[in-house]
């Protein structure tokens, strides 16, 4: 099957006072998908949170797609609290990982998903002998440890080389993307979008994310 567009809204800069009812409005303003920014404070300088909060909007959200983008240094830790947690896919950085195929084992044994993610500074080509254990693989657009940074456009050639020699793969690119700049990474071959100030401050939120989505179609084959 073809790969799909996909948006899901990242809820680091959303009111973490009132998550569930911000997610719900995602959701109900058409996001595909939850992308829940889970930082240690060790493999990025910022720190935000872990699986009890997780767990706790899986709890008033029963049936959304729930991503955790794992910044962490040991993501092998975490790997059944979150699944037990009910997150679907399970990305993790890929950086600060010894054994790649074992910790990905491990996850899709739990019950998620696994997705492979790269900071700006790491070669794509490095992620070329785990592609085919991972059902997506993330792009960083920016530094990972904050929401609210500029676009990288420097990162467009990587989702480009995925997308030229894995047609059929989840290409997902996370950080500034948004309206100005989802035309850049559709281009490239990306399908699922993470966008979170863009969307979560946008007064439209249901006409953003409709417009990436239509977009992102645009240039899918
Ligand atoms: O992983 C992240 C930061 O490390 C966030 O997902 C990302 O920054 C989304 O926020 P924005 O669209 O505001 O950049
Ligand atoms: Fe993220």
């Amino acid at each position: 099957m073809s790969v799909q567009p996909k948006i899901g809204p990242s809820i680091l800069n959303a009111d973490l006072s009132n998550l569930a009812a911000e997610s719900q409005k995602l959701l109900d303003n058409g996001a595909d998908y939850l992308h829940l920014d889970v930082m240690d404070g060790t493999f990025v300088p910022n720190l935000t949170f872990g699986h009890p909060m997780v767990k706790s909007l899986r709890n008033k959200i029963k049936t959304a797609f729930f991503e955790t983008h794992m910044m962490v240094q040991n993501p092998e830790q975490w790997i059944e609290p979150m699944a037990d947690a009910g997150v679907n896919l399970y990305t993790f950085h890929v950086e600060p990982v010894q054994d790649v195929v074992r910790v990905s084992r491990q996850v899709r044994e739990s019950g998620m998903k696994v997705g492979l993610a790269i900071k700006p500074g790491t070669e794509v080509q490095d992620l070329e002998k785990y592609v085919s254990i991972a059902d997506v693989v993330l792009v960083m657009t920016v530094e990972p440890g904050f929401g609210g940074q500029s676009f990288m456009a420097d990162m467009m050639p990587k989702v480009k080389w995925l997308r030229d020699n894995y047609p059929s793969l989840d290409i997902e690119v996370d950080g500034g993307v948004g309206p100005k700049t989802i035309h850049c990474c559709a281009e490239a071959g990306a399908n699922m979008i993470v966008s979170g100030t863009a969307v979560v401050g946008a007064s439209d939120q249901a006409q953003v994310i409709k417009e990436m989505r239509d977009v992102v179609r645009s240039y899918l084959k």
